[in-house]
């Protein structure tokens, strides 16, 4: 008894000295253990890669500027709008007779870009510039005049540190597409698989429209059909590019079906009553989408005087559309394939910016309410509009009768929307901070940023991990404090005797 009793006082566990330097290891230990796993675990929120787009569209060019998060794997980080430019002056396609200015156009907002994304990022930073309808109808119209504009363009996209990666026209097909796939992403619709929005892009020169339709597979008609494998889901849908149907090609079709006979005085039911400026029959015409029907022997310039009254600019405005002819089980118009319109649906860029001018976003009014305060808007007379709105330029303002007129018709005429699939659509500008356009989709597709198949998802989200951890921690403090309390008593009781 005496021998043990003797070992274990000489034990070096029982000196007061070791007792402390124990405890604060210990601490020390369970400190530096909670700090690793929380740091190590911590998203590198700092890191980010950038890409840049450049819409080159038929009335103007835009740069925009994404963001997303540089540590998730296969870069499947959300993407996000950080910064967007408009280029001065007209759309690309407007340059055919100077092309050099084209490419001189982008320089401005291609030293913002150079601001807004970190310098030691530009190297690494894709470029793409997609160009739409206008310049669609110059490649048609004079196609080497386009590859003039293209290669002025790729040469100032050169002289910047980015990786340039291409200028070139998307398809319709791809327009739509990509718009549909912008709306999708950012509403968080791909990934969670839920019901897909529907996607409404009205351009200057174009307009697209792409839905998901549970009771179209593609075969009626293989061209209007897109097929996607986005996050593990498959997506057969339904897009279609009207060429000459954006509104500003559309207005073009509107007056010259009013101009075949070559009058001097053209009266406009979708102008202001009081509106009057001679235009040039040679500027009308200028397109290919009317330059077919320019009348033989017309004066120079005809009187475009307005008369203001909704009803009849709809009566002219449907008569650019062709019911008459349809191959198919059902057609929008011009003997073009479409499901009937289904689900809820964005509708953005000209279709935005008129409506919202209008004042006429708010859907859930009833369709005849809308046309009501339409009807009320053509019949204001000229010199009250421009009194009104004196700040908007003279051109643009006289042309949003015309413009809200050729949206209801395009929808409820064109692509069948009835008061009630009239309510399901939403007139968007952006969504959490981001532009809904071709823009996005195109860059994510082109990026592989979207998988095919849903990503392996962690046992655990980042909190929980971290909060596991913590409680352990905490735990094993507990553990180890009551592991040395009775270590300590004795200790101190030695310090008592001492
Ligand atoms: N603030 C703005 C900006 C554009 N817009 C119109 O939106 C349309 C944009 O078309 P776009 O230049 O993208 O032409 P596309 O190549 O897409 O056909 C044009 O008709 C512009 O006049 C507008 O009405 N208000
Ligand atoms: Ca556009």
């Amino acid at each position: 008894m005496s021998a043990q009793r003797d070992m274990k006082e000489k034990s070096p566990w029982r000196t007061p000295v070791t007792i402390i330097i124990i405890t604060v290891i210990g601490v020390i230990a369970i400190v530096a253990l909670v700090t690793v796993a929380v740091l190590q675990n911590k998203p590198l929120s700092q890191k980010y890669k950038y890409g840049i787009v450049l819409d080159a569209g038929s009335s103007h060019t835009a740069l925009y500027i994404y963001e997303w998060p540089a540590e998730k794997d296969n870069n499947t980080g959300r993407v996000e709008q950080t910064h967007s430019c408009k280029v001065q002056g007209p759309g690309i396609s407007a340059y055919a007779s100077d092309p050099w200015k084209a490419g001189e156009s982008l320089t401005d907002c291609m030293h913002e870009a150079q601001q807004k994304v970190p310098r030691n990022k530009h190297e690494e930073t894709p470029l793409y510039l997609g160009a739409t309808a206008g310049m669609r109808l110059l490649n048609m119209e004079n196609s080497s005049a386009s590859d003039q504009v293209f290669q002025a363009v790729e040469e100032a996209l050169r002289q910047f540190q980015f990786s340039f990666q291409g200028a070139r026209i998307l398809s319709g097909q791809e327009e739509g597409a990509f718009g549909w796939v912008t709306v999708n992403y950012l509403d968080d619709r791909l990934k969670q698989g839920l019901e897909t929005t529907g996607a409404l892009d009205l351009g200057g020169a174009s307009t697209q429209i792409s839905f998901v339709s549970s009771n179209y597979d593609g075969s009626e008609s293989p061209k209007n059909s897109v097929t996607f494998r986005l996050y593990g889901n498959d997506y057969n849908l339904y897009t279609h590019s009207f060429l000459c149907y954006g509104k500003d090609q559309a207005l073009r079709l509107t007056l010259a079906q009013q101009t075949l006979s070559g009058p001097v005085i053209i009266s406009d039911p979708c102008f202001h009553k009081g509106y009057t400026k001679i235009k040039n029959y040679a500027d009308l015409y200028d397109s290919p989408c009317v330059s077919h029907r320019k009348p033989q022997g017309a004066p120079a310039t005809f009187n475009h005087t307005g008369t203001g009254n909704f009803q009849q600019c709809q009566e002219q405005i449907k008569r650019i559309f062709n019911f008459t002819y349809c191959k198919y089980s059902r057609c929008s118009f011009n003997g073009i394939f479409q499901p009937l319109v289904q689900g809820p649906f964005g509708a953005f860029s000209a279709y935005y910016f008129v409506m919202d001018f209008l004042n006429l976003t708010d859907t859930s009014e009833p369709l005849t309410e809308v046309k009501d305060k339409l009807t009320k808007y053509c019949a204001t007379l000229w010199s009250e509009i421009t009194a009104q709105h004196h700040t908007v330029k003279e051109k643009y303002l006289a042309e949003y009768c015309f413009a809200g007129t050729y949206i209801l018709t395009l929808l409820t005429e064109g692509y069948n929307f009835t008061s009630e699939s009239y309510s399901k659509i939403k007139y968007i500008k952006q969504i959490k901070g981001s532009d809904a356009g071709w823009t996005l989709g195109y860059m994510l597709n082109l990026t592989n940023m979207i998988p095919a198949e849903a990503p392996d998802s962690p046992p655990l989200p980042h909190a929980g991990y971290v909060s596991i951890v913590t409680i352990m921690a905490i735990l094993l403090f507990i553990v180890f404090i009551l592991s040395i309390r009775p270590l300590w008593s004795r200790c101190s009781k030695q310090l008592h005797i001492v």
